[in-house]
């Protein structure tokens, strides 16, 4: 037998509880920014949160992904500074009741959190021809979002919050964070213990915007093509499950 034929994993289907688990992490994550605690992360803890990130799939398995644990007050501060500049030029983009709601809103929690991670994606890891991403350049920063939403998952599942903050200039934390030009932040995240968790998106309970109808997003064969009607009312009964708080049956 080879190494490969000898890799196998012994339990194909999970246990009724872990799959159970699973599914209470993935409907229960949040955006968190405004109920961190100050309390320090344990550093096994983040390890295994990191480690969570690290196994995500990549592309060619490149793992392009690098993690710069933000933990400086200076640096977090240029930050913060950089976040409220972006923060004053996206506000002026929104009308009326729409402005006034997005100015009401907490959308980071730079300073409050006991952690921050930029979570990078470097282009050029294994050189100029990856396995994979030859005819969509892009799959490399797909691959890095995929570890951003390990770590979110995993930090769920130890009851840390994480949210994450894209109202910052590009060129401004490539800066801040000494990045080369091949290396792109993909994600700045606020990491910490939390007082609790909302039920859900803040976006939604603060009337910004709804969460879509799943059956009116899946078609048959092409864009917008016919649907499944029966599977479409298993969707509408799986969403209206996991929206009372439930799990998907
Ligand atoms: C790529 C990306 C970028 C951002 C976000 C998310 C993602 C995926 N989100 C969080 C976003 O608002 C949130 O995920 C949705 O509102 C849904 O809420 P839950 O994540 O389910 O709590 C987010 N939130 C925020 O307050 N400030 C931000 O800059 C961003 N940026």
């Amino acid at each position: 037998m080879t190494e490969h034929e000898a890799a196998i994993q012994g339990d194909d289907a999970l246990a009724e509880a872990d799959r159970l688990g699973l599914y209470r992490v993935l409907l229960s994550r949040r955006d968190v920014r405004g109920q961190f605690l100050p309390d320090p992360i344990d550093d096994a803890v983040l390890a295994r949160v990191l480690t969570a990130a690290h196994f995500a799939p990549s592309v060619g398995f490149m793992q392009p992904w690098s993690f710069i644990l933000v933990r400086s007050p200076q640096v977090r501060g240029r930050i913060k500074a950089a976040f409220e500049a972006a923060n004053t030029e996206a506000a002026s983009m929104f009308d009326g009741d729409k402005a006034a709601v997005y100015r009401s809103l907490k959308l980071e929690g730079i300073l409050e959190a006991p952690l921050n991670i930029c979570v990078t994606c470097d282009r050029d890891r294994v050189g100029p021809v990856v396995l994979g991403r030859t005819h969509i350049p892009t799959m490399d920063l797909y691959s890095t979002v995929c570890a951003v939403q390990n770590l979110w998952l995993a930090a769920r599942a130890e009851g840390l919050g994480l949210g994450w903050v894209s109202i910052i200039s590009e060129p401004a934390l490539k800066e801040i964070l000494g990045l080369p030009e091949r290396v792109v932040p993909v994600a700045y995240l606020c990491l910490g213990k939390v007082s609790h968790f909302f039920a859900q998106p803040e976006l939604e309970s603060r009337g910004w915007r709804k969460r879509l109808p799943l059956a009116d997003l899946v078609s048959l064969d092409r864009w917008e093509g016919e649907r499944d009607e029966a599977l479409a009312a298993e969707l509408d009964r799986a969403q209206a499950a996991a929206e009372g708080g439930g799990i998907i049956p």
